[in-house]
C-alpha cells in the first residue's frame, strides 16, 4: 500500500473510512464507523464527545493498540504498526502511570534505557524534558512525593523523552482539580508552541478543548462517528483570559451544539 503522498504531504495522521468493531460475548460492539480525518504536522487536535463514543479507541488505533476492522490509517506516512516500531509517538494516559520505585528522572529515563541510549545522552534528554515541563530540580524525587499535577507533567516529560513527532494524550488532566488543570493547560500550550509537536488530545471539557486546540473533532456515539470538525484560529500566544472573548465563546457554543445534536439521548 502507498500513501497518497502529494495530497497528504504535510499530514501526520491520515484516516480514511476507518471502522472498528469489538467482538464480545454479547455480540459485536461498533466502536467506530466511517472515520475520515487528516491531521497535519503541528496541529493540536482535541477529540470531544459523550462517554463511549470511541475517543480512546481512536487514539489507541493510531497508537496500534487496537486494530481497525475496516478502512485505512497512516501515521507519518506508514502503517500504525510501523509508526509504533519507529517510536513515532509518545502516549500520556489519564493516570500518570509512573513506577513508584523509580525516581522522576528514572521514570523519564526508562524508554531511553529500553532504546539503548547511552547514559550521557539520557541525562541530557532527561534534563531537557524536565525543564520543558517545569520540573527541573525534582529529578531525585519519587512520584509519591509530587502532587498529581506534577506527576502528570512527569508523564508528559517521559512521553517526550525520545522526541516523538506525535503526542497522544488521553484525558491527561481529567482527574485534576480545575485550578491545577487551568495551569497545566497553559503549560501544555507553551510546550506545544515551543516544540511544534502534533498533539491528539482526548477531553470531556469544552473550555479545555477550545483553549488548547487548533482543531476540535466533535464525536457522536453508537457507533462512534465524527459529527463536526471545527477549526480554532485563536492567537497562538493566548492566555486563560481568552476564555472571556466573543471568539472563544462562539467556538465553545458550536462545540456544545455539536455535542447536543450528535447525541441521540436514547439512554
Ligand atoms: N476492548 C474492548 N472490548 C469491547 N468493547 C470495547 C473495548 N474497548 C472499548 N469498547 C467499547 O467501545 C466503545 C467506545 O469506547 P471508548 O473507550 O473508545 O469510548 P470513549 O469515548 O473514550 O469513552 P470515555 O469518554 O468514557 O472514556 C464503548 O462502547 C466501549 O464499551
Amino acid at each position: 500500500m502507498t500513501v497518497e503522498q502529494d495530497e497528504n504531504a504535510n499530514s501526520v495522521v491520515n484516516i480514511k473510512g476507518l471502522s472498528l468493531t469489538f467482538e464480545t460475548n454479547d455480540g459485536p460492539v461498533h466502536a467506530l464507523s466511517d472515520i475520515d480525518l487528516t491531521i497535519n504536522q503541528g496541529d493540536f487536535v482535541s477529540f470531544i464527545g459523550p462517554s463511549g463514543c470511541g475517543k480512546t479507541t481512536l487514539l489507541r488505533a493510531v497508537a496500534d493498540l487496537e486494530q481497525p476492522t475496516g478502512g485505512e490509517l497512516w501515521v507519518n506516512g506508514v502503517s500504525a504498526r510501523e509508526a509504533r516500531l519507529n517510536r513515532d509517538y509518545g502516549y500520556v494516559f489519564q493516570a500518570p502511570a509512573l513506577y513508584p520505585w523509580r525516581t522522576i528522572a528514572g521514570n523519564i529515563s526508562l524508554p531511553l534505557e529500553v532504546m539503548g541510549i547511552p547514559k550521557s545522552e539520557r541525562q541530557e534528554r532527561i534534563a531537557r524534558n524536565m525543564e520543558l515541563v517545569n520540573l527541573s530540580g525534582f529529578d531525585r524525587k519519587y512520584p509519591w512525593q509530587l502532587s498529581g499535577g506534577m506527576q502528570q507533567r512527569a508523564s508528559i516529560a517521559r512521553a517526550l523523552s525520545f522526541d516523538p513527532e506525535l503526542l497522544l494524550m488521553d484525558e491527561p488532566f481529567g482527574a485534576l482539580d480545575e485550578i491545577v488543570r487551568d495551569h497545566l493547560n497553559e503549560q501544555l500550550l507553551r510546550l506545544w508552541d515551543k516544540t511544534d509537536k502534533t498533539v491528539l488530545f482526548v477531553t470531556h471539557s469544552i473550555p479545555e478543548a477550545v483553549f488548547l486546540s487548533s482543531k476540535i473533532v466533535v464525536m457522536s456515539p453508537r457507533p462512534g462517528r465524527i459529527y463536526d470538525v471545527i477549526d480554532c484560529n485563536l492567537p497562538r500566544d493566548r492566555g486563560l483570559d481568552i476564555r472571556e472573548t466573543p471568539e472563544f465563546l462562539e467556538i465553545a457554543h458550536r462545540v456544545r451544539e455539536g455535542l447536543k445534536e450528535g447525541h441521540s439521548y436514547d439512554d
